[in-house]
């Protein structure tokens, strides 16, 4: 008997994404076909037949994979696949003979244009060259002189771009003439709503869009090209990018499909795999609009670092977000990404939880009080403002200038305060800032006496405790590398253990929210050196913490340490539109000293225009969101669980939920972060705070009224405190924004009484009576989509 002939067998992203688009029967039928060809490749039952030579290196294969099943592989060396193209049906055969297989000239990847989809799509199209064709069209006035005009034909939509500027775009050449017949967006979008490569996609979409080519070529190219010279020829090394490879290992992807493919890695785009994967001199920074894939990038970033690690059985990489919710999530991707193994050398932690570890460390035996809730704390301080009797501050500003300027500038006294750089807080004379910091020891004295603390503190003091920690790691390093260190050992007095640092690397999402004694402590955590931390973050979704200069913490990130990524993958274009008019207009920081901007941010999916609703009272608000949320559920079979509805309060979530309960409705709510029974069907309710990092199928902003959103209570700072009321107000919009942007196929905004000043104007005048959702069998607010 011959022996089994085993084979690697790599899928494509174009494979990837046939198989993510068949019945679950069918792709445990690939899964299985899959298994069969890498353990033996001679298997007759595979019906692996030689379709034709791509070129120098390359030769095509056809396979079955079941009775109506059949796939198109492509063959670069001894017993490698990759495998191009998955179909199910009965015609499978012919259509992927039909498939032109070709090697992209910008980013050297193995590429395929389903030309029977292209056909279908385009060939019925007129020519632009049957100018004589007058059949079927609208008379002109001309029309009825003896000498009819020549017929004008609609111009196609890419005239603009000649031949060779759409390939050094990036665009596949087996496309081009059927470009050439495209005349709108209708056809172009029916086109592209098959399995085109990511990259014509993108740049197609971009072009209509209006974006001009150099900046295509910028946003778009530049970020897809690959780092060597491609041959258009040599399909052996086209087969090895990583924009041919959905997945680099081949175990790793059967060990996926055996999850029904549920589980397969995502085709990572060639940014975010550059950043998960360069080695950096020292720190790097991704920024990038909601949705662009910084998480699944700095996820990814901490496989490739645990992966570069010496065996062991610590956890020398830290990743850390900035709440709890979030730390959870982050914990439970990363198991997706790379399971246990991967998960066990990671220290996955809220920053809040990480600073308190240290600090205890620093008082064991005495356990640290609880932190003061926000309420808490303004109670305290107006506590300790009475009893000075000094109402020239309100507690919102003290609280504010004690965490922002005071900590974050490590203010141990009173001098280091008055010299306290306060750049965009307005004007506060040397009087004035004697009373604040008398104030602000009060407050600590206070806090003292009743064995409290709030989170900002125990921050600061992890700071300093890493800091002084840091400093004697570095000393420890100097003493041995000058006297050696076999018999050193016991040097560290008490412990007698050598110190290390903390963390060989650290890994920070959602970087915007955290405040300087978060960096500080950090950037004590780790030795200053090659990959040392990596963070991800966003200014336009800032809603905590102040502005911070990383720089001027000692993470600095020069020229090409500094990345953007601007494809978004979750939200469709037309939601993304409407968010982005949300903040336009709006300045944002880099997380350093420069300026970020969403110039290139884009969606290449398509879906509903965002709707908005206005009702005349907030009852009937959250009637008509009661109504809407069944309709979606059972009209449109969209579970509640993936539906969530964002409130300016607390207050109004509970109504909104008590609402809900009613037996009218009968929806089952559940407060978003809560961990919800298995098995249960529940809407998220939650404020937009809570909405940070998540992401529903279709989500429901309620209560967006002038007065709530941003709160009334801003108009107190309009002309006292100017340039408190802009940064205020700008982190209003930021919220709205953020909760905006979890949507990933459908956003319903609706408001009571004045609209929110944020709405854009197009949104109040479109606007549907919320009144006629509420009438029996009201009419339908077609949400047909998603
Ligand atoms: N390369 C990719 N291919 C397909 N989907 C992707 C890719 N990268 C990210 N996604 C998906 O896009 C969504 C957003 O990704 P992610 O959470 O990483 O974005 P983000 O930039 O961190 O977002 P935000 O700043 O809004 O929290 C997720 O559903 C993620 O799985």
């Amino acid at each position: 008997m011959n022996r089994p002939v085993r084979t690697q067998v790599i899928p494509t992203p174009q494979a990837n994404e046939d198989i993510k688009r068949l019945a679950p029967g069918d792709k445990n039928a690939v899964g299985d076909f899959v298994r069969r060809l890498r353990a033996d490749r001679s298997n007759r039952a595979l019906r692996l037949t030689s379709l034709r030579d791509t070129g120098r290196n390359g030769r095509l294969f056809l396979a079955r994979i079941d009775s109506h099943g059949m796939a198109l592989l492509l063959e670069t060396d001894e017993n490698r696949f990759s495998l191009l193209a998955v179909r199910v049906s009965d015609t499978a055969r012919d259509e992927l003979a039909r498939i032109t297989v070709e090697i992209n000239e910008v980013s050297g990847g193995v590429e395929l244009v389903d030309q029977s989809v292209v056909s279908r799509e385009v060939v019925a199209l007129p020519l632009r060259e049957d100018a004589g064709d007058t059949e079927g069209r609208e008379p002109s006035p001309a029309d009825d002189s003896a000498h009819p005009a020549p017929r004008s034909l609609p111009v196609p939509l890419f005239a603009r771009h000649d031949d060779t500027e759409l390939l050094r775009l990036g665009v596949s050449a087996s496309l081009l003439p059927a470009l050439r017949r495209i005349t709108d967006r209708a056809q172009l979008e029916a086109l592209l709503g098959h399995n085109l490569p990511a990259l014509t996609r993108d740049v197609l979409l971009a072009l209509s869009d209006g974006m001009e080519p150099a900046d295509v070529r910028v946003h778009i190219t530049e970020a897809w090209r690959a780092d060597d010279k491609v041959d258009p020829h040599d399909w052996a090394k086209a087969a090895r990018r990583p924009v041919s490879q959905v997945s680099t290992e081949d175990t790793a992807v059967l060990d996926a499909l055996g999850d029904g493919f549920e589980a397969w890695r995502l085709f990572l785009h060639p940014e975010q795999h550059r950043l998960a994967t360069t080695s950096f001199k020292g720190s790097a920074k991704v920024t990038g609009g909601p949705g662009t894939g910084k998480t699944v990038a700095a996820l990814h970033r901490v496989r490739h670092l645990v992966e570069g690690l010496p065996p062991g059985h610590t956890k020398p990489v830290l990743l850390t977000t900035y709440n709890t919710n979030l730390a959870k999530d982050l914990r439970d991707r990363l198991y997706h990404l790379g399971g246990d193994e991967l998960v066990r050398r990671v220290d996955v932690k809220w920053i809040d939880r990480l600073a308190r570890e240290v600090v205890q460390e620093t008082h064991p035996g005495s356990p640290l009080p609880p932190p003061l809730s926000d309420d808490q704390a303004l109670s305290l301080w107006h506590t300790v403002c009475a009893e000075a009797e000094v109402y020239a501050f309100d507690a919102e500003f003290l609280d504010w200038e004690f965490k922002h300027v005071i900590l974050a500038q490590g203010c141990g006294t009173d001098h280091m305060y008055f010299r306290a750089e306060r750049k965009g807080r307005g004007v506060l004379q040397r009087p004035q800032r004697r009373q604040v910091w008398e104030l602000s020891q009060r407050y600590r004295a206070h806090l003292n006496r009743e064995h409290r603390t709030t989170h900002a503190l125990i921050a600061d003091e992890a700071a300093r405790a890493e800091g002084r920690r840091m400093a004697k790691v570095t000393a420890q390093a100097r003493y041995k590398a000058e006297h050696g260190g076999i018999d050193l050992i016991h040097r560290e007095a008490g412990s007698g253990m050598w110190l290390k640092p903390r963390y060989r690397h650290v890994v920070v999402d959602e970087a915007q929210d955290l405040s300087a004694s978060h960096w500080r402590m950090l950037r004590a955590m780790v030795t200053p050196g090659p990959n040392d931390i990596f963070l991800v973050g966003d200014a336009h979704q800032r809603i905590y913490a102040h502005q911070v200069v990383l720089g001027r913490l000692g993470i600095s990130t020069p020229g090409r340490a500094s990345r953007r990524l601007t494809l978004n993958y979750r939200t469709t274009r037309e939601i993304l539109g409407s968010a982005h008019g949300l903040i336009v207009g709006e300045q944002f920081d880099d997380l350093d000293n420069g300026r970020d901007t969403l110039d290139g941010y884009r969606s290449v999916l398509t879906g509903l225009a965002p709707q908005y609703w206005r009702a005349p009272d907030w009852q009937t608000e959250m009637q008509a969101i009661a109504a809407l949320l069944k309709e979606r559920h059972d009209r449109y079979g969209t579970p509640y669980a993936a539906m969530a509805v964002g409130v300016p309060s607390r207050d109004a979530a509970a109504q909104l939920a008590a609402t809900l309960a009613d037996e009218r409705y009968g929806i089952k709510a559940c407060e978003i972060g809560r961990d919800i029974p298995p098995g249960m069907d529940a809407v998220r309710i939650g404020t937009l705070h809570g909405f940070k990092g998540l992401e529903f199928q279709r989500v429901f902003l309620a209560g967006v009224s002038e007065g709530l959103v941003p709160h009334q209570r801003l108009e107190t700072y309009r002309h006292a405190q100017p340039e408190r009321y802009r940064q205020e107000e700008q982190r209003s919009r930021s919220l709205l924004f953020v909760a905006a942007t979890r949507a990933r196929d459908e956003l319903v905004i609706t408001w009571s009484g004045k609209a929110s000043r944020f709405l854009p104007a197009h949104a109040v005048r479109t606007a549907g009576h919320a009144t006629e959702l509420l009438v029996d069998d009201g009419p339908p607010s077609g949400s047909a989509v998603a």
